[in-house]
């Protein structure tokens, strides 16, 4: 059976649940092939981050060109890309590519705070990456940064979302998993509010939620979904990774979220 493919350009978690580990699992989860192109390497569990090293950018950009030049990609997501070079050599590779939908997750730090991110390196993925995306994935926290607003309320998180925009990708989606109340994600295009709504679960196994998020909607993409479509599919994908983690139970720290339940509730359905 031929398979959609999706690529993502990401650091590897050695806890498995964040980072290009949570996303290979999401794509085969969701019925894609996955390849992967690796920009650091962190040494991480549920606790913690230990390390991080990254790989050469040389090393970065051969990686692109070994992928796209042979098996091609339907569709990209985007992660931790630690440093200005990085985000550089990627955005330089990425120009080149402009019909495959980009999902761009602005990683900056990770659940226990540790910076993902340089600060030279979240200027230059906002003047040079931003456009190229398909859409931009900011959690909250990342929307503050970015735009330089204090976010508390939908309202606040839709006055980002019109600042974020002018600076030229197609949409941005701001994820509410940070607020109190509920989890709801804010998409805008320029002219449309789409409001995905989810109920806020009561979990401390939420290690890389917003990883998993990312690639389940570049896995939707590249089977051909609409970005609307694509994210409501998305939505309920990471919903239920969520609901299902505390039966994981991994880790004694922030735990990843359970990626089969999707698959479990749906069946090969998921693969469609
Ligand atoms: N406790 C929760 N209950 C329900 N949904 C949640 C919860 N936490 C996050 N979400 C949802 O998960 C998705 C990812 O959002 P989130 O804001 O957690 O990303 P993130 O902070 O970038 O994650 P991370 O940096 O850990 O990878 C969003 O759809 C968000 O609404
Ligand atoms: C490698 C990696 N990417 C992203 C995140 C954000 O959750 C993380 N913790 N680790």
């Amino acid at each position: 059976m031929k398979r959609s493919r999706a690529l993502t350009i990401a650091g590897s978690d050695s806890g498995g649940g964040a980072g290009i580990q949570a996303d290979l699992k999401t794509f085969t989860l969701l019925g894609v092939y996955g390849t992967s192109v690796i920009t650091s390497v962190t040494a991480q569990n549920t606790q913690g981050v230990f390390a991080i090293h990254d790989i050469p950018t040389n090393v970065i950009d051969q990686q692109i060109e070994a992928v796209l030049s042979d098996i091609g990609t339907d569709a990209i997501k985007i992660g931790m890309l630690s440093s200005k070079e990085i985000v550089k050599v990627v955005t330089e590779q990425l120009k080149q590519y402009k019909d495959i939908p980009i999902v761009l997750d602005p990683v900056m730090v990770a659940k226990g705070g540790s910076p993902l991110l340089a600060d030279d390196a979240k200027e230059e993925i906002k003047k040079e990456l931003f456009s190229l995306a398909t859409v931009i994935t900011p959690n909250i926290p990342e929307a503050e940064v970015l735009t330089k607003l204090t976010i508390k309320t939908v309202e606040d998180m839709k006055k980002a979302a019109e600042i974020l925009i002018e600076l030229g990708p197609q949409a941005v989606l701001v994820k509410g998993g940070h607020l109190v109340e509920e989890a709801v994600d804010i998409l805008y295009d320029g002219k449309h509010w789409i409001t995905f709504p989810g109920k806020r679960i009561n979990t401390k196994n939420t290690h890389g939620t917003g990883c998993t998020y990312s690639s389940a909607i570049a896995a939707e993409l590249a089977k051909g979904k609409e970005l609307q479509k694509a994210i409501k599919n998305a939505k309920e994908f990471i919903q239920m990774a969520i609901l299902g983690a505390d039966e994981l139970n991994i880790g004694s720290g922030h735990g990843p979220t359970n990626h089969w339940k999707y698959l479990e509730e749906k069946g090969l359905e998921a693969w469609n």
